[in-house]
């Protein structure tokens, strides 16, 4: 930093000399005055020729936090940090992993390619807006100065060097989020949070899914095209997102499945629920938020809203009874409620305008109740169905509950699964123990409480079905009597 202050020296000694001028120019004749400011202005350059790029924390509509000065601060706090002497503080992951950048009005030079280069960093403080704003504002930024002969290497390769960089230290240091949206009510300000977070920790794998190996490796492939994708999406001119559909009963881990997709991708996930977002511009204000690598995940899409409903037509009897319902003052038409129209806009449009890579998954229990204008593909690229447990799934889960891949009983098992439906969760709970002390806890017990759970179900399917016929039988019968009269 040695020049700089050199530089900055022989500044501050033009700008007095500059100041003089000012004060005894009104004794020069015009002409050698303007002569004068001409050149002091060119030597000026001559003397000073550095430039300086300012990246501010905050841009933008919705005050959102510039990507790029989150991927300096990273690149900053790995590059440049050992040459800083104010270095602030986080506490990673369970507190462990510390991770230092650099402190406010800290100086730190860079070099790239031979070229040397500085960064400081810097804050103001700007007084509340507004009376009732809640505190002072403040305001960081980053400065890049650098000589003015470097300003193509800068521009060219520097800024995308710096970029990548970063982004990459933040991707391998980052402790990944859950997120979930704070209910529309509860926003107050234009810089109040959205979304709220805890660390995402969920243990999910794909290795500890219980699903047919051929669907496993299917979604796999899948996921790892469209990580791999970006330059595809760009020359096709798609946004490079990509929508999943998980559907299935309850208990058959679509769940499970979306955290070990977060796991697999190493992405965020915001769980967006829905039914707690007012309007269609604070469901785009949410997802302007989002950041990129993530999964932005509406469980229950058919208990949500009422998604399907919306589209239908009320018949008029309906319409004027509902009018006659609102209150005085009520808004009458319902355009600004969320809408299934809305939520497609924001999937079709919104992240065409983003860079960055974003899945979208939707699970239901009920794909029959959903629009199909919702789930079409290019929308919902990929339609899982999470289903009942198989063998093949079942052998996952005795591996990972019982550590066995064999078992004498294995075979009944088969059959048995062969006729009934069982959810993976209810196999789970039966491979589980059944207290802390359940010393007897063994593959054994666990395998022969399954076999037991198994045959419960198909005594109580085979007694539905008997149940149903004999109703089916007494309907015949009746038809048959109504037929004779
Ligand atoms: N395929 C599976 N592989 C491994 N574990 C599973 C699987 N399915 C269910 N489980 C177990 O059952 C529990 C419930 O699963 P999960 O929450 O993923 O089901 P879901 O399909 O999301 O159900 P819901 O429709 O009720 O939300 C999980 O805690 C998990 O341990
Ligand atoms: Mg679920």
């Amino acid at each position: 930093m040695a020049i700089m202050e050199t530089w900055a020296g022989l500044g501050s000694a033009l700008g007095s000399v500059i100041f003089l001028y000012s004060l005894l120019g009104k004794y020069f004749p015009y002409h050698i005055d303007a002569y004068v400011r001409r050149h002091t202005r060119r030597l000026f350059a001559a003397v000073y020729p550095y430039v300086q790029i300012t990246v501010s924390e905050y841009r933008g509509e919705w005050m959102k936090r510039s990507e790029a000065y989150a991927a300096i601060e990273s690149y900053l706090a790995s590059s440049c940090s050992q040459h800083a002497n104010k270095l602030k503080a986080d506490f990673g992951k369970d507190s462990t992993n510390l991770t230092l950048s650099m402190d406010v009005h800290e100086e730190v030079t860079d070099e790239f390619e031979g070229v040397k280069l500085w960064w400081s960093s810097h804050s103001t403080t700007r007084s509340a807006p507004s009376p009732w704003s809640p505190a002072p504002e403040e305001r960081r930024s980053y400065k890049l100065t650098f000589h003015k002969s470097q300003r193509d290497l800068v521009v060219s390769r520097y800024i995308d060097h710096v970029m990548a960089e970063g982004k990459a230290v933040t991707v391998r240091n980052r402790q990944r989020k859950l997120f979930t949206n704070n209910p529309s009510s509860k926003w107050d300000g234009y810089r109040s949070k959205v979304w709220n977070h805890v660390l995402f920790e969920h243990p999910a794998s794909f290795d500890t899914v219980a699903m047919e190996p051929g669907k496993r490796k299917e979604i796999l492939d899948d996921l790892d095209t469209f990580r791999r994708g970006k330059e595809y999406y760009a020359n096709v001119g798609k946004a490079w997102k990509r929508g999943y559909l998980l559907y299935g009963p309850p208990g058959t881990g679509k769940s499970t499945t979306v955290a070990a997709m977060a796991n697999h991708m190493d992405y965020d996930i915001y769980d967006l629920e829905l039914t707690t977002v007012k309007t269609n511009s604070d469901l785009r204000r949410l997802l302007i938020e989002t950041t990129s690598k993530s999964i932005i995940l509406i469980e229950d899409i058919d208990c949500s809203l009422e998604l399907t409903g919306k589209r239908r037509q009320k018949s008029k009897k309906e319409e004027e009874e509902s009018e006659e319902k609102k209150l005085p003052g009520e808004e009458k038409d319902e355009s600004s409620r969320v809408t299934l129209s809305g939520l497609l806009n924001f999937i079709d449009g919104l992240w065409s305008a983003s860079a960055g890579e974003r899945l979208v998954v939707f699970t239901t229990n009920h794909i029959e109740k959903l629009d199909p204008a919702l789930i079409r593909r290019g929308r919902m690229d990929k339609h899982i169905e999470m289903s009942y447990c198989s063998f093949e799934a079942f052998k996952v889960l005795a591996k990972n509950y019982l550590a066995i891949s064999s078992h004498r009983t294995f075979e009944t098992i088969r059959g048995l699964m062969e006729e009934v439906n069982i959810t993976p969760a209810d196999v789970a709970e039966n491979l589980m123990p059944k207290s802390v002390d359940d010393h007897d806890h063994d593959a054994e017990t666990c395998l022969e409480s399954l076999i037991q759970a198994l045959n419960v179900a198909k005594e109580e399917a085979a007694s539905k079905a008997a149940a149903g016929e004999a109703i089916a039988g007494k309907e015949d019968k009746g038809t048959n009597v109504g037929e004779s009269n």
